[in-house]
């Protein structure tokens, strides 16, 4: 299933924030948008899991979901969001207990999917035994396990330090390599979007519009740390984001 936004404008009590944003997200392929703080990137990714309705313009998913999808938009944040008192199976098992799936079939999903995000042998750790990395990597597991058609991921590194980002963003690659997945991926992180991106979406300061979209050809599997064409790249949209991000900053200092 792909998604297609067209001419998605939106506004809080009068405020805009976001005006004509056209974007495509193509299946098996990982759209990270960027932009300054405030620009909306959040209540984009908001709309396209439904759960705010644009004022203006529409957000349509065309296709299919992918076989056995039993959610096909499923959101990973940046805090985790596990329950404390379950161990790392049940909160990913968690997401499964609403649907019709015979016992037997619902632990082989989570086990697979463990076995996917290397955690198989943390399956009955508490998410309070677990490192910051591990926690989202459960999280990862709780959003895959439901065999999503697009997984819309707000920042999902952010709160992580950085040779943990490294480790995951690996992970997400392995991840995609071995299976691809359709994601859209929002970050102020422009290292991670040049790292996971087929397209980066550049959005202005608010109201967020589409400033440029970037498509990077490398495939993921050949882009390591401190690939200089990546650095070029990222050079590139920062030279686009930096007056933005200065005027955005004065915005919000200013009220
Ligand atoms: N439910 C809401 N009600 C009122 N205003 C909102 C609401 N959600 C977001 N906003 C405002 O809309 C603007 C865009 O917010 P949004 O969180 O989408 O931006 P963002 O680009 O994700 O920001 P950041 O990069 O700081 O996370 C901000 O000014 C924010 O305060």
């Amino acid at each position: 299933m792909e998604l297609r936004l067209s001419g998605v404008g939106h506004s809080y009590a009068g405020r805009e924030v976001l005006r004509g944003v056209d974007l495509e997200v193509p299946e098996g392929q990982i759209v990270c948008i960027v932009g300054p703080s405030g620009c909306g990137k959040s209540t984009l990714l908001r709309m396209m899991g439904g759960l705010e309705v644009p004022a203006e313009g529409e957000v349509l998913q065309v296709g299919h979901s992918p076989e056995g999808c039993l959610n096909p938009l499923t959101f990973i944040f940046q805090d985790f969001a596990l329950l404390p008192w379950r161990s790392v199976a049940g909160n990913v098992s968690l997401v499964l207990e609403d649907h019709p799936i015979a016992r037997a079939e619902r632990r082989e999903m989570v086990a697979d999917v463990l076995a996917r995000t290397r955690l198989t042998e943390f399956v009955d750790a508490l998410p309070r035994q677990l490192s910051g990395g591990m926690k989202q990597r459960v999280a990862i597991a709780r959003a895959l396990v439901v065999r999503p058609a697009v997984m819309l991921m707000d920042e999902p590194l952010s709160a992580l330090d950085s040779q943990t980002r490294e480790l995951l963003m690996d992970d997400l690659v392995n991840l995609w390599v071995r299976q691809p997945f359709t994601a859209v991926y929002v970050t102020h992180n422009l290292a991670e979007a040049v790292r996971l991106g087929h397209r980066i979406v550049v959005l202005s300061r608010r109201p967020g519009e589409v400033r440029e979209v970037i498509q990077l050809d490398k495939p993921l599997a050949e882009r390591g740390y401190g690939d200089a064409e990546l650095e070029a790249q990222q050079k590139h949209l920062w030279d686009l984001m930096r007056a933005e991000a200065a005027a955005a900053d004065a915005e919000l200092v200013g009220g």
